[in-house]
């Protein structure tokens, strides 16, 4: 029997990109919000503990949410930057009784509402030591911009080049000593990745979803909301 995962939910950004009247997780998408969507591809899955969400201190929506009283969600206060919100987060669960021994931990965005069920199940069922992400191959031709001026400077090869998704999944007290030795460093790391890279560790590459998309900008909406019934309709949530 495979130990249950808990899952951190970093939701205490401010969705800047977005140019939104509220925070970006808390936008409609169909009949949810974004956060609420994104809570639901974790909270009915038979490999899930629970969900630590983490809002900013100033949120003044997670009371409006469908899971603000399931027995399963928790919140806690984020932070300034992701990072800092997911490693208040991992603080949180390993001082908590929610879990004993150094269980392997799932970070997701808020702003991926669209992880399907089958890369979710990949990423669950990965057996690694090094720890894994979800992610997927680079399509397009990559091109660097020159420095100075929106010019191509060159073009870089797109072998073994893959763009990084969540969840991504480390062991609790790795993953607290990897943040706490990178903000001991000033170092502002943009995944759970990174921060193990930095202590040597080779996390594996687990295959992805295109369509797990980080709702980022204005028309990432509007993607979303293409993509969310067709993945409904054809059983991929
Ligand atoms: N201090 C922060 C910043 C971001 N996040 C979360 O991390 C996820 C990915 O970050 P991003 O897409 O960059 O969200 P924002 O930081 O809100 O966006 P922006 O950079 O446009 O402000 C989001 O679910 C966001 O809510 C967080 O929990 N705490
Ligand atoms: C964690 C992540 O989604 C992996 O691609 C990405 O690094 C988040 O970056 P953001 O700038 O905080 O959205």
């Amino acid at each position: 029997m495979r130990a249950a995962l808990w899952v951190i939910i970093p939701a205490a950004g401010v969705g800047k990109r977005m140019q939104s009247t509220c925070p970006k997780q808390y936008l409609r998408l169909a009949d949810n919000t974004i956060l609420d969507t994104t809570i639901e591809r974790f909270i009915q899955h038979p490999n899930i503990a629970g969900v630590l969400v983490g809002i900013s201190q100033e949120d003044e929506y997670w009371c409006q949410s469908k899971w603000r009283q399931h027995a399963s969600v928790h919140t806690f206060t984020g932070g300034k930057e992701r990072c800092d919100t997911v490693q208040k987060g991992v603080s949180f669960l390993s001082q908590s009784c929610l879990i004993d021994k150094n269980p392997m931990v799932l970070v997701h965005d808020a702003a991926r509402p669209l992880l399907s069920l089958a890369a979710l199940n990949r990423i669950i069922e990965h057996e690694s030591d090094q720890g894994a992400l979800l992610a997927v191959p680079v399509k397009d031709t990559l091109k660097q911009q020159h420095q100075t001026s929106l010019k191509v400077e060159a073009t870089l090869p797109r072998e073994r080049i893959w763009l990084a998704q969540t969840p991504q999944k480390f062991p609790v007290a790795a993953l607290l000593a990897a943040f706490e030795q990178a903000q001991r460093e000033g170092v502002v790391v943009t995944d759970e990745c990174s921060a193990m890279e930095r202590m040597g560790w080779q996390p594996d590459l687990v295959l992805g979803d295109s369509r797990n998309i980080k709702v980022t900008v204005p028309e990432d909406l509007g993607i979303a909301e293409a993509l969310l019934p067709h993945m409904l309709a054809t059983g991929a949530l």
